[in-house]
C-alpha cells in the first residue's frame, strides 16, 4: 500500500490536509508535467494536520507522534533527501533567512507549513528584540522606600514577588510565571506602582499601561483580580493615592488590544502601526497560540515593556503553538537572580541569592521570575496538594489524596456518566438559567459551575453529553431555547467573537431570542441573532482546553472510560484549577494513572530559535 494510501486510512489525514496534497500535485503536473514525489506530498498532508493537532510542524524522525496505528514510515534520511531536492520545499540556509515562497519548509529536522515556520521566526525576532531593548528609568535605589512599604519583607531577596516587581525595572520582556493564587496579579499591581512612581520621580509622563488576556473571560477575572490588588495596595502606608489612581482597573482581550478588522486575520496596530503603550501586561499566555502571540510581539513597540503572565503546568493553547513553554524554555526557570541583577537591585532586595546563571537557558536567560508559595485561601477547597501530585504525575499520591478526605474534593471513583452521579446539582443549575431575570445574572451565574470533558466525541465527550443535557433540558425540538448556553468555536473578526466565547440565548423585551455575550472585555453585553452567529455548540459540558482562562465555583471532571493520548497530567491539572470551591471528579483508577504518566508534547522549534541547545 502507497504512504498515501496508508496516511488516507480512518484516523489519518484528515480532507483538508489531502486537499493541500493535491493542490501540490495539481502544481507540480502543471509546472513540471509530473507530480511531485509521494514522501514531498505526504509531508504537505501531514505537516496541515500537525497545525490541526496543535504542533507548529512536525518531525521527519517521529511522524507517528501524528497518527495512531501502524504506518510504513519512509526511512528518516531519505526523505529528508527527497524533500531537499523538492521545489516545493524550502531548506533556508540560515535560521534567521525568510524562506523562499515554497508552501513547506523543512529546518532542524521538522516539516513546517510555510506560514507557520514564519510566525516562529518572527515571534523569536521579535521576542530577541523586545529582550535586548533597554527599559527608560535610571536610578533603581531612589526607589526604595516605595518598594520597602510595598514588599515590607523583601531584603534577602527570598521573596520572589518582590524578585519580579524589582527584575520588571531592568527588563523590557519579563515573564512571570506561577499557579494559581502565587499572586501573579498582586505582583503586577506593584511592579506597575514601581514604574509609575520612577516616571513620576524622574519628571517622565506617567507610562501608558494595557491589560489583556486572550479570552473575555480571561480580561474579565485579570480586570477583578487587578481591582482586588488595588483595594489591598490602598491598605499599605506611604503609598500615594494619585499614584493609584493611574493603575489600570480594566483588562481587554487581545484582539481588541490589537484591533480587529473585520473579515481579516490581521490587526489594526502591526510591526508598522504598533500599539500606544509603554507597558504591556498579558495573562494567561499558556493560552496565546503562535499566529497571535506572533503578532502581539511584533506590535509591541521599541521601548515598550512586555510582561508576560502564566502558569506553566497548565494545557498549551489549543491552536498551534505550545508558545509559553518555549519561551520558558529559553528563560530557564526564574529561581534566582543573575549576579549582575542582584548586584544593581542590592538597593530594594538586599543581597538575594544569586547564579551566575542557568545553563539550560537560552537567549532569554535573566527575564523570569516563576512564583512558587500559593497565597489564595479557600475554607472551602483543599486543591494544593491534589494539583501537586497531578503536576508532578504522582499517581498513588494523587489517587490517595482523592480517596481521603480532601476538603471541597469529591471522588466519584469509576463513574462514567456525570448526568448520573450529579444530576441534581448539574441539571437543576442548568434548567435554573432559563428563569433568570436578566442575560447578565444568567451569564454569570452560568459561570459558576461547569462540567468539563477530556474529549470532544465519545460516550464521555461534550459534544454527546451536550445532546443529552439539551434534551433533558426539553430543548432537542426548539433549537435556541431559552437558557441554551453556547460556545464559539471559530474566531470571526466580524462579530468581534472568538473560539472559546460563551453566551447565554434568552428573550430580549420583544420577545425576540438572542444569543447575549459578554462585551468583549468591556464589562456590557453584546446580543446577537442566534441564526447570525458565527460557528457554535452547546456549552453545557465543554472540553477542558475550552474552559481554559476561566474559573467556576463548582467544576464537575469526567474523565473518558478509555485511555486516550489527549489525556494528560496538564490536561487534569488544567481541569482541577478551574474550580474556586468545589471539584467532583468522575474518573476510573486505570484511566487517571494513565493520564498522570503522559506529559502533553507539542512539536516546536521557537526553544531553539531562542538559542535553547538541543538536550
Ligand atoms: N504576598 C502576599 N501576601 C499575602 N497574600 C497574598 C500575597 N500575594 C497574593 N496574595 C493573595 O493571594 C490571592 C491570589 O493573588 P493573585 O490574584 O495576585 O494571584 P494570581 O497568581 O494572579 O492568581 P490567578 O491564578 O487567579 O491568576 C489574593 O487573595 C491575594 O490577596
Amino acid at each position: 500500500m502507497s504512504l498515501m494510501d496508508q496516511l488516507s486510512r480512518p484516523g489519518g489525514l484528515r480532507p483538508l490536509d489531502h486537499a493541500l496534497a493535491q493542490v501540490l500535485r495539481r502544481l507540480g503536473m502543471a509546472d513540471t508535467g509530473s507530480a511531485p514525489p509521494e514522501p514531498v506530498l505526504a509531508a504537505a498532508g501531514l505537516a496541515s494536520l500537525a497545525v490541526a493537532q496543535g504542533h507548529a510542524g512536525f518531525e521527519l524522525a517521529r511522524p507517528s507522534l501524528l497518527l495512531d496505528g501502524p504506518v510504513d514510515w519512509p526511512d528518516p534520511r531519505q526523505w529528508r533527501d527527497a524533500l531537499a531536492r523538492s521545489p516545493w520545499v524550502s531548506t533556508p540556509a540560515a535560521e534567521d533567512a525568510a524562506p523562499t515562497s515554497a508552501p513547506l519548509v523543512m529546518e532542524q529536522g521538522l516539516v513546517y507549513l510555510r506560514r507557520y515556520r514564519e510566525y516562529e521566526r518572527r515571534l523569536a525576532q521579535g521576542l530577541l528584540r523586545i529582550a535586548a531593548a533597554a527599559p527608560a528609568g535610571g536610578d533603581v535605589a531612589a526607589l526604595a522606600p516605595v518598594f520597602a512599604a510595598l514588599f515590607p519583607a523583601a531584603a534577602g531577596g527570598a521573596d520572589a514577588q518582590a524578585r519580579a516587581a524589582a527584575l520588571a525595572l531592568l527588563r523590557s520582556l519579563l515573564l512571570v510565571t506561577g499557579g494559581p493564587g502565587t499572586g501573579k496579579t498582586t505582583t503586577i499591581a506593584r511592579m506597575l506602582v514601581l514604574l509609575l512612581e520612577q516616571a513620576r520621580a524622574e519628571g517622565r509622563t506617567p507610562p501608558r499601561i494595557a491589560l489583556a488576556a486572550p479570552t473575555g473571560r480571561a480580561a474579565d477575572r485579570m480586570a477583578g483580580s487587578m481591582r482586588n490588588a488595588i483595594a489591598r495596595l490602598d491598605q499599605l502606608p506611604l503609598l500615594d493615592d494619585d499614584l493609584l489612581s493611574e493603575l489600570p482597573v480594566r483588562a481587554s482581550t487581545l484582539h481588541r488590544l490589537l484591533g480587529t478588522i473585520p473579515d481579516s486575520p490581521r490587526f489594526r496596530h502591526d510591526a508598522d502601526h504598533p500599539l500606544p503603550f509603554d507597558v504591556v501586561v498579558v495573562d494567561e499566555a499558556s493560552m496565546v497560540d503562535l499566529p497571535l502571540m506572533c503578532k502581539l510581539v511584533e506590535a509591541v513597540p521599541n521601548g515598550c515593556r512586555l510582561v508576560l503572565l502564566g502558569d506553566p503546568d497548565q494545557l498549551p493553547s489549543v491552536e498551534a503553538g505550545d508558545v509559553l513553554s518555549g519561551i520558558l524554555r529559553a528563560a530557564g526557570d526564574g529561581q534566582v537572580l543573575a549576579i549582575a541583577d542582584a548586584t544593581r537591585l542590592q538597593p530594594l532586595l538586599g543581597d538575594p541569592p544569586a547564579t551566575q546563571g542557568d545553563a539550560t537557558a537560552g537567549g532569554l536567560a535573566g527575564h523570569r521570575v516563576h512564583l512558587q508559595h500559593g497565597y489564595r485561601q479557600s475554607s472551602g477547597l483543599q486543591l494544593s496538594p491534589l494539583a501537586d501530585a497531578v503536576r508532578t504525575g504522582d499517581a498513588d499520591a494523587a489517587l490517595a489524596l482523592l480517596r481521603g478526605a480532601l476538603a471541597g474534593v469529591e471522588f466519584h471513583e469509576g463513574a462514567l456518566d456525570p448526568l448520573v452521579a450529579g444530576r441534581e446539582a448539574l441539571v437543576g443549575h442548568w434548567r435554573a438559567l432559563a428563569s433568570r431575570e436578566d442575560p447578565a445574572t444568567a451569564l454569570r451565574e452560568a459561570g459558576r459551575l461547569c462540567l468539563l470533558t477530556a474529549l470532544r466525541e465519545g460516550p464521555q465527550g461534550a459534544r454527546g453529553l451536550n445532546a443529552r443535557i439539551e434534551e433533558l433540558l426539553g430543548g432537542r425540538q426548539s433549537g435556541y431555547f431559552q437558557g441554551r448556553l453556547l460556545q464559539v468555536t471559530e474566531n470571526s473578526y466580524r462579530h468581534r467573537l472568538f473560539n472559546g466565547d460563551v453566551g447565554i440565548c434568552m428573550r430580549d423585551a420583544s420577545g425576540a431570542m438572542v444569543a447575549w455575550f459578554a462585551g468583549d472585555g468591556d464589562g456590557g453585553l453584546r446580543g446577537f441573532h442566534p441564526g447570525a452567529l458565527p460557528a457554535h455548540e452547546s456549552a453545557f459540558a465543554m472540553t477542558v482546553h475550552k474552559a481554559q482562562g476561566s474559573e467556576f465555583d463548582e467544576v464537575w471532571l469526567q474523565l473518558p472510560r478509555q485511555p486516550s493520548k489527549v489525556l494528560s497530567r496538564e490536561l487534569v491539572y488544567t481541569a482541577l484549577t478551574r474550580a474556586r470551591s468545589v471539584l467532583h471528579l468522575c474518573a476510573d483508577e486505570t484511566v487517571l494513572r494513565e493520564a498522570l504518566s503522559r506529559h502533553s508534547m507539542r512539536v516546536s522549534g521557537l526553544a531553539a530559535r531562542l538559542g535553547v541547545e538541543a538536550s
